[in-house]
């Protein structure tokens, strides 16, 4: 049912399918979330790009509990959405994201319903898994996601920053690691993926300090600053464009081994991309890509089959 639902609002804006400045307002989509969905609008600005919008601007997009249920159903069917080989996250508003939403936090996280210590425990366990998935399935989706951030982004989400692929903000933009601020250690991904030399991660995350766009670019932490919201999203079109032009064989498989290789030996990866490829460059998007090559033509000239 969720397939069908994407499909038709997908379908539903393929009129948005317009290349330059008028693809970009759509991406930009002023019609609010996408039913069922209450904190997503998803739509399709170009051909196999997904643009999903966090969209709960007058509260921020913080995230409330909705979002962190949305986001797993969403991304569990981009994952198997052979019309979607690449996904773009931005938020609506002047704002990316406040984090997670402090109210409902507080009638689920900080009010557990049973007595006993251990079932309380095992119970918020549970709790803190179900909140991990919801970026754990963007690092598990095979498509590249591209993330574009604006003004603050805060708590959960540098967690969700982290678990994308390519992360571009605004002149603008800032980063907090804030959960020490609210008594808790960051738990949904913040603290796990980032090499902590380049990101100085440790001090972010133990002081709670803001990261402004200039020391984000120099850390490694995004790989471009544009000027305003407006370029950031052409800028994000576009290197969606790049990405969905090329053999989906060739950039899913690169995903997959490039997360498998972050956390395996060099040798357990070579292994892994070994056997990888024994049978992925059996595809024909080999031969059409040499060829495309060979001829100085781009890849995007080349039509490849759905995968
Ligand atoms: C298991 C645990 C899993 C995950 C844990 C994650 C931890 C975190 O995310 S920690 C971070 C928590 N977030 C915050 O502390 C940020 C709080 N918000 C702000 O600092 C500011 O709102 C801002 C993001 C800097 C934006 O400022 P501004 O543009 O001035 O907007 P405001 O007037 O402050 O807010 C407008 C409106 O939104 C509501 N709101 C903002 N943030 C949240 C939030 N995090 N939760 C709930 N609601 C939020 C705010 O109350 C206002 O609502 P009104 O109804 O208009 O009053």
């Amino acid at each position: 049912a969720m397939t069908f639902i994407i499909r038709s609002a997908l379908v539903k804006n393929r009129s948005l399918w317009l290349p330059g400045l008028s693809a970009v307002r759509a991406i930009s989509s002023p019609g609010g979330p996408t039913p069922p969905f209450t904190t997503l609008s998803v739509s399709q600005p170009a051909t196999a790009v997904t643009h999903i919008e966090l969209h709960r601007p007058e509260k921020r997009n913080a995230m409330n509990k909705a979002f962190w249920r949305e986001m797993v159903e969403c991304f569990t069917q981009i994952a198997e959405d052979p019309d979607c080989r690449v996904v773009v996250v931005s938020g609506a508003g002047e704002v990316f994201t406040a984090g997670i939403d402090l109210m409902d936090m507080a009638s689920e996280v900080l009010q557990p319903e049973v007595d006993d210590m251990a079932r309380t425990s095992w119970n918020m366990r549970r709790i803190i898994a179900k909140y991990q998935e919801t970026f754990s399935v963007i690092e598990r989706c095979p498509k590249p996601v591209v993330v574009a951030v604006q003004g603050a982004c805060v708590g959960g989400g540098v967690d969700l920053i982290t678990a994308c692929d390519i992360r571009l903000c605004t002149q603008d933009a800032w980063f907090q690691v804030k959960e020490v601020d609210i008594g808790l250690a960051a738990d949904v991904g913040t603290l796990q993926p980032f090499d902590m030399r380049s990101l100085h991660r440790n001090a972010l995350a133990l002081t709670a300090r803001k990261m402004y766009a200039d020391e984000a670019k120099e850390s490694g932490l995004v790989s471009r600053v544009f000027p305003d919201k407006e370029a950031m999203l052409a800028g994000a079109l576009e290197m969606a464009g790049e990405i969905a032009g090329r053999s989906p064989v060739a950039v899913q498989g690169t995903k997959v081994n490039l997360i498998y290789s972050r956390d395996h030996s060099v040798a357990e990866g070579l292994n892994y991309m070994a056997t990888w490829n024994m049978s992925m460059l059996q595809t024909d998007d080999v031969m059409k890509s040499a060829a495309a090559s060979m001829e100085k033509k781009s890849p995007k000239t080349i039509t490849f089959s759905k995968l």
